[in-house]
């Protein structure tokens, strides 16, 4: 049997491929603390600094190490994944987790809860940190009632009267745009109106994903589940994307049972029935149809006049009628759009001081209307979902601005145009802000990179791609 040593010298040489091949702070944080405990002809042990590294690393890049290894050695070596003392097989098994985890992770018992003492000051600040994420303009009072949503807006408004007594859970559903998120966000409103002092949390699944992922890797559990199993509501935006994740799925189904169990109010959306989202277990789709699933269809014209009507005013539009009537009649299937729509003629005639009618508005909208006749995504529709995804301004797209929080966001935009859109590269360039193709390339190797390195950022990157094929 070969010495450690030897071992030791192959897995360094390896280790110094991982540092050309990764950036700097992806190397340091997962390659650099690896070491070789063990090793021989066929196996290696290398020492992991703690639970998550291990699930992270076994998880995301063991293939790739057991890659490296045999081409380095010319051999097929089985890794091990070492905590301390305790030895784990990670290329054959499941690598060992933290014990709450693994157990978590194979039983249904309720993970371990924090005890539910008063809430501190600073807690209740954290809960209601997540309410600040609610959109003022959402409100019962902007929301346009039609037959199409009718039933969701009434069951919204019964558990915004009477929290967790109405319907709990409730579960909105319904095509992308068509106001479920306005909805949750006018009941997390109207609760605090009436009590200052709840603790609402609002928050997208995408979000709760990546604060867990977090509390994981910075051992802060416990605090991830302080932050949402002592609210008093919570709204959970696209649980949709819960399919397919097991852990998170067995994480969230903790946190329903100790709400639920609490009298404390849960409201979910997602863009289908619990029963049609993929891989999600079965516990999970029964309690999400406990209460009352309210679904959420496209408006009709009419509500569709009204609401352009109601968003003229909210938003200080001044838009003839017959131009509202003329977008209402055009665009039928996502309320986001409308409302782009709407901005769009409004900002031309602000912008240039030119009357608008319907022939204007026509020309305005050209990209648009074909984009509903032929259903085909426009670069426009892109960078708008992206901005609002990233609660950055829709001018930042076109904008020279290159601080991280606007560049990034426009690089997935020029990303998502690239591989969603036919747009040739020099198109793509031109529609964020006249950037030549060099520069969308660029854009499209960066995200590749970003989607390969950081698991959070695949996921957003998803999210915004699954709701713009749709
Ligand atoms: N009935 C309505 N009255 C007024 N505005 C509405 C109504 N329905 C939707 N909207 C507006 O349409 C836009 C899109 O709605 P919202 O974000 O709530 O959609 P969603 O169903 O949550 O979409 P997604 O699934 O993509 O998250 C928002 O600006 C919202 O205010």
């Amino acid at each position: 049997m070969p010495a450690v040593s030897s071992s030791s010298s192959l897995w360094e040489t390896v280790k110094q491929d991982f540092k050309d091949l990764f950036p700097d702070d992806v190397f340091q944080l997962w390659f650099q603390p690896l070491v070789c405990l063990a090793g021989d002809e066929d196996t290696m042990t290398l020492g992991v600094p703690n639970d998550f590294a291990a699930i992270w690393i076994h998880d995301n890049y063991l293939d790739l190490i057991v890659q490296r290894l045999r081409l380095s050695s010319g051999r097929d070596i089985s890794v091990r994944l070492r905590k301390n003392d305790a030895a784990v097989p990670a290329a054959a098994a499941p690598v060992q987790i933290e014990p709450e985890l693994s157990e978590s992770r194979h039983s249904s018992r309720v993970a371990p809860t924090p005890r539910r003492a008063p809430l501190t000051r600073q807690a209740r600040a954290t809960a209601n940190a997540h309410a600040g994420n609610l959109n003022p303009r959402n409100t019962f009072e902007t929301f346009v009632v039609g037959s199409n949503n009718q039933m969701a807006q009434a069951a919204a408004l019964a558990v915004a009267q009477s929290p967790a007594q109405a319907y709990n859970p409730l579960f909105l559903y319904g095509d992308t745009g068509l106001g479920k998120t306005h909805l949750m966000h006018a009941i997390g409103h109207a609760i605090l109106q009436h009590k200052p002092d709840a603790r609402v949390a609002y928050l997208s699944t995408e979000k709760f994903t990546n604060e867990f992922i977090q509390g994981l890797q910075e051992n802060a559990l416990v605090k991830f589940r302080q932050r949402y199993r002592n609210v008093d509501v919570l709204l959970l935006d696209d649980v949709q994307f819960l399919g397919g994740k097991e852990r998170i799925q067995e994480e969230f189904f903790h946190t329903f049972n100790d709400l639920f169990e609490s009298g404390k109010q849960i409201v979910l959306s997602s863009d289908r029935r619990a029963s049609e989202i993929a891989k999600l277990e079965s516990r999970l789709v029964s309690r999400f149809e406990w209460g009352l699933p309210a679904d959420i269809q496209a408006p009709d014209f009419e509500t569709r006049v009204a609401i352009l009507r109601t968003k003229a005013k909210t938003l200080g539009l001044s838009v003839p009628s017959d131009v509202l009537t003329f977008i209402a009649q055009n665009i039928s299937k996502n309320i986001r759009r409308l409302e782009g729509a709407l901005i769009k003629v409004a900002s031309y005639a602000s912008l240039t001081g030119r009357h608008l009618d319907v022939s204007v508005t026509q020309d305005l909208l050209q990209d648009v209307l074909m984009e509903q006749a032929q259903n085909i995504l426009t670069i426009d529709t892109i960078q708008r979902k992206v901005v609002d995804h990233f609660q950055i301004r829709l001018a930042d797209m076109t904008s020279k601005r290159r601080p991280n929080n606007i560049a990034i966001p426009r690089q997935i935009a020029m990303y998502l145009s690239r591989t969603l859109t036919k747009h040739s590269l020099q198109e793509i360039g031109d529609a964020f802000g006249g950037r030549d193709h060099g520069t969308v390339i660029h854009a499209c190797k960066a995200v590749d990179n970003m989607m390969e390195q950081d698991p959070s950022m695949r996921s957003s990157i998803e999210f915004l791609r699954n709701q713009l094929s749709r």
